[in-house]
């Protein structure tokens, strides 16, 4: 085993548990709770004047930033061993490199860098890569004019295969490394993404998509032939290594009511399998699903009715809601994934993000290729956009916390990911703040850590990732082929 000090800014999010954890763990002696925009600190900060509105609900959460920090990560278990300030961190660990017995210490010198956790997107279709920024449509029409005839290409196992790789290597140039993925309906389609994630070991969510009309046929799978796939998946790939699998209706469209009953049945007989699917997007959708399901009284009742909510569900979408329904999501701790890019690029509205969080946990995704970028950065700063237009401006520790440990929180993962707490995975991700010349201009003329992260935000995207690690393992190094 070698033991590996990452010498740089860090910046993470911590809960009240952690917080309280950790001071048990370091007696306090190094952590300070002041302001994080004390840019020279040397102490790790943990600004609890900083107000983030909780993924879960009655979980407060506060930014902890250390200016001269360490991270230090066990190349064996691929975990988190210890952080702090970088005086502490070197003291406690590389003094002892020396001695006999003690595993050897790497260092790794980024004191100009910032490192956060793992980017985490919570839903993103890996097969639309091939046919992101397609031009004119909204989205029923956008489905059937382009994205069914890519996803036909995925019964070749061959065309899934190269497009996982392709599409895992882009999540990791964009700083992600855990999602929660659509493949196609095809088993072949999921089969490739999971053993190329396998073969990284990045931590991934996905599952065939159930659909059984209103669809091509070819992509159309008999109803309890779709089921029968995914319990096959269920039990080869579910918590194997880093893989879990969501049961994947696509949405109440596409799927009869026998199909979304089938899978409620299949969701309840688990209790760690994940059910993903779409709400509300757009008025058509809204509509459509009126005409299918007229015994409902709306469209979250479908899913209500038929079983497939639950703490475990995420829904992309719920931008147009009724106020019982917000209600629903509640008293069922179902999760939204806000996808602020694809609600523009496909035109389906303007999503409230600050009073969908007043009722269940919301997550922020990129949903490409209706999204139109991978970088979780990009999609901050359209998601920044769409609540101005809302007159809620977004602050970038918000958006900085949902895309790490909120949208761990929101996946259930938050035990294993999302921070730098010891024993958790050390997935992360090494920024340069001044990759361009325009950021490194802008950043001379910050006057706060606060105003870094904006810019870092609005401006960033894969260009100022410069190292993403997986449990330990450096997966991708900016420049290297
Ligand atoms: N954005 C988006 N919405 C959907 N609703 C049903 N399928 C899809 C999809 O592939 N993308």
């Amino acid at each position: 085993m070698t033991i590996h000090i990452y010498q740089a800014r860090l910046l993470h999010y911590l809960t009240e548990d952690n917080l309280a954890k950790r001071e048990k763990s370091t007696n306090n002696s190094d952590t300070s709770t002041n302001d994080t925009n004390t840019l020279d600190a040397t102490l790790p900060v943990v600004d609890k004047n900083v107000i983030l509105l909780p993924v879960i609900a009655g979980i407060n959460v506060y930014p902890e930033y250390i200016a001269e920090g360490a991270l230090v990560v066990d190349d064996v278990s691929g975990r988190v061993l210890d952080y702090g300030s970088k005086n502490v961190i070197m003291a406690r660990y590389a003094s002892s490199h020396a001695q006999e017995g003690k595993a050897p210490v790497e260092i790794h010198d980024y004191q100009d860098k910032l490192i956060m956790p793992g980017f985490i997107d919570t839903h993103v279709h890996y097969p639309q890569i091939d046919m992101i920024a397609a031009f004119g449509e909204q989205l029923l029409d956008w489905l059937n004019n382009y994205t069914f005839i890519t996803e036909a290409n995925f019964s070749d196992p061959q065309v899934a295969h190269d497009t996982s790789k392709f599409f895992l290597n882009q999540l990791l140039a964009n700083g992600t490394t855990s999602a929660l993925v659509f493949s196609t309906s095809h088993p072949e389609s999921v089969e490739a993404f999971f053993e190329e994630s396998t073969r990284l070991n990045t931590r991934m969510i996905t599952g065939n998509v159930l659909m059984d009309q209103n669809a091509p046929e070819h992509l159309c799978v008999p109803t309890e032939q779709g089921i029968r796939d995914s319990q096959n998946i269920i039990d080869k790939w579910h918590e194997r290594g880093r893989q879990h699998v969501a049961i994947t209706p696509r949405f109440a469209i596409t799927s009869t009511p026998k199909q979304l009953q089938m899978t409620g049945e299949l969701y309840r007989s688990y209790n760690s399998v994940y059910l993903q699917t779409h709400l509300a997007e757009n008025l058509a959708e809204i509509a459509f699903v009126r005409e299918l399901y007229p015994k409902h009284t709306g469209y979250l009742d479908v899913y209500h009715d038929l079983g497939l909510l639950g703490r475990r569900t995420t829904l992309a979408h719920g931008i147009y809601l009724e106020a019982l329904e917000y209600e629903v999501l509640r008293d069922t701790g179902t999760q939204i994934a806000h996808c602020p890019t694809s609600n523009l690029f496909l035109g389906s509205g303007l999503f409230d993000l600050s009073k969908t969080l007043r009722y269940t946990g919301v997550s922020i995704a990129t949903d490409v290729g209706a999204g139109t970028s991978l970088s979780m950065l990009t999609t901050l700063s359209e998601a920044y956009k769409v609540q101005q237009l809302q007159n809620n401006p977004l602050s970038a520790h918000q958006g900085l916390y949902q895309i790490t440990l909120g949208n761990a929180q929101s996946l259930l993962l938050d035990n294993k990911i999302g921070n730098f707490m010891p024993n958790k995975e050390a997935d992360f991700v090494i920024i340069d703040m001044g990759a361009t010349e325009l950021l490194a201009r802008r950043m001379m003329q910050t006057k706060s850590l606060d105003e870094q992260l904006f810019v870092l935000m609005m401006l960033g995207d894969d260009r100022v990732i410069e190292e993403t690690v997986i449990a330990g393992m450096s997966r991708y190094k900016k420049g290297a082929v």
